[in-house]
């Protein structure tokens, strides 16, 4: 029966079947400065070179034998039934916080108008804005005080990182609850997709964690080392909380995790999730960002008795308790930048350390990163390299633009 799972994640590194990409679309060009920091970004990405740089992506992946699906087409699929679709509509529309029953019925219409479900779900990611609203009229007070405020629904420009609003892990998902307000509602199409798509609509999937829960976590966070091992950082996004509920339902479900390591990395914008300072390419090497080793801090969870846990905070230097934890001799720790200050900061900001491995020792690295791409071939690591000068301006590299559904297992 293993052939028909769907979902099949139990390491970083095993040959990628199934990867779920989104294409950068419109929400990009409703970025402006005013909105950049709180969407989350540092610069605005020019759409047309940052689509070609994405097919770039799209082709080195499908070149080796990686199937890639798109989160807007299951999006789009998920909403055949009619009750569905105005479900998910309904719930949207309250999470972009339209307010009022005539805003959210004209908003309501407005996507309701495309004729098919796939133009609709651009349009949902694009944001809406006030301009396009035919009669738009400002009634509510906060309409009149915010009438410079340019959206009725805010774009969504974070979604072409599609690691962060959900995870395989195993054969189960962890459906998120995102930091950020504006990242939150990318769960939504998540939510609906393992729901309703007919892809996984008969198949029961275990929810390692849910959206709803009031603790944070996010997806760039969540690593799956081997089929006993998980590495999870409590960072930025995500909370030592959600780590410990995650915990008990993945040992309470009997999945093959034995151990959890908790990665205590400081709370920075550059560093806003695990993956942006650390990444498995290959049984024995991981990329690792020099400026978190010295205040890094581990805690190994294990399972306790009933549903309790125990935690231990691990002693060992890092490369020391990888390799204890993993029934390793000895592992690698390449060094981002190599190691120099500048050359480590540079690349770490343009997402060196986050590599997305295809297979094991086979990786795929922004070309802008060339001191810490040198480094890896040094180590024996092959390297599949993609444009990046647009892609890069929302801080994320390779793993943070691809969502595993499938790797064989090692
Ligand atoms: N896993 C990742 O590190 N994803 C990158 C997320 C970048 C996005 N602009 C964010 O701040 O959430």
């Amino acid at each position: 029966m293993k052939d028909k799972k769907v979902l099949n994640v139990y390491s970083e590194i095993g040959k990628l079947k199934t990867v779920l990409l989104h294409r950068p679309g419109k929400e990009v060009e409703n970025l402006t400065p005013d909105l950049m920091d709180r969407l989350l970004f540092d610069d605005i990405p020019y759409l047309q070179i940052a689509r070609e740089e994405h097919d770039a992506f799209a082709k080195i992946l499908a070149k080796n034998g990686v199937e890639v699906l798109y989160l807007e087409d299951l999006a789009a699929e998920s909403l055949e039934d009619s009750a569905v679709k105005d479900l998910f509509l309904e719930e949207f529309i309250s999470e972009a916080k339209v307010q009022g029953d005539k805003k959210r019925f004209i908003v309501k219409e407005l996507l309701m108008d495309f004729s098919d479900n796939r133009k609709m779900i651009d349009k949902m990611m694009e944001g809406i804005r006030k301009s396009e609203v035919k009669n738009y009229n400002a009634t509510s007070l906060a309409d009149m005080v915010e009438s410079r405020y340019p959206f009725v629904v805010d774009p969504m420009p974070n979604l072409y990182f599609t690691r962060d609003p959900f995870s395989t892990i195993g054969s189960g998902i962890s459906l998120n609850h995102m930091r950020t307000v504006t990242r939150r509602r990318e769960t939504l199409f998540a939510k609906y997709i393992f729901k309703y798509h007919p892809k996984f609509k008969d198949i029961k999937i275990p929810m390692w964690y849910d959206r709803d829960e009031p603790t944070a976590i996010e997806g760039g966070d969540q690593l799956v080392l081997n089929e006993k091992t998980l590495a999870i950082g409590i960072s930025e996004r995500t909370d030592a909380e959600s780590i410990e509920k995650l915990s008990k339902r993945i040992f309470a479900e009997g999945e093959s995790f034995e151990t959890i390591l908790a990665f205590h990395i400081p709370n920075k914008r550059a560093f806003m999730h695990l993956d942006t300072v650390f990444t498995m390419v290959d049984y024995n090497k991981f990329t690792i960002h020099p400026e978190i080793e010295g205040p890094l801090t581990v805690y190994a969870i294990k399972k306790g008795n009933s549903n309790y846990i125990r935690i231990e905070k691990e002693t060992e230097e890092l490369d020391k308790a990888l390799a204890k934890y993993l029934h390793l001799d000895k592992v690698t720790l390449i060094r981002c930048g190599g190691g120099d200050i500048v050359d480590a900061g540079r690349e770490q900001w343009n997402d060196g350390s986050n590599t997305l491995a295809i297979s094991p020792g086979e990786v795929v690295v922004y070309s802008r990163n060339h001191v810490t791409n040198r480094l890896l071939e040094e180590n024996g690591v092959k390297l599949h390299v993609m444009p990046s000068s647009e892609l890069s301006r929302g801080r994320g590299g390779p793993r943070c633009m691809s969502m595993p559904l499938y790797r064989e297992d090692l």
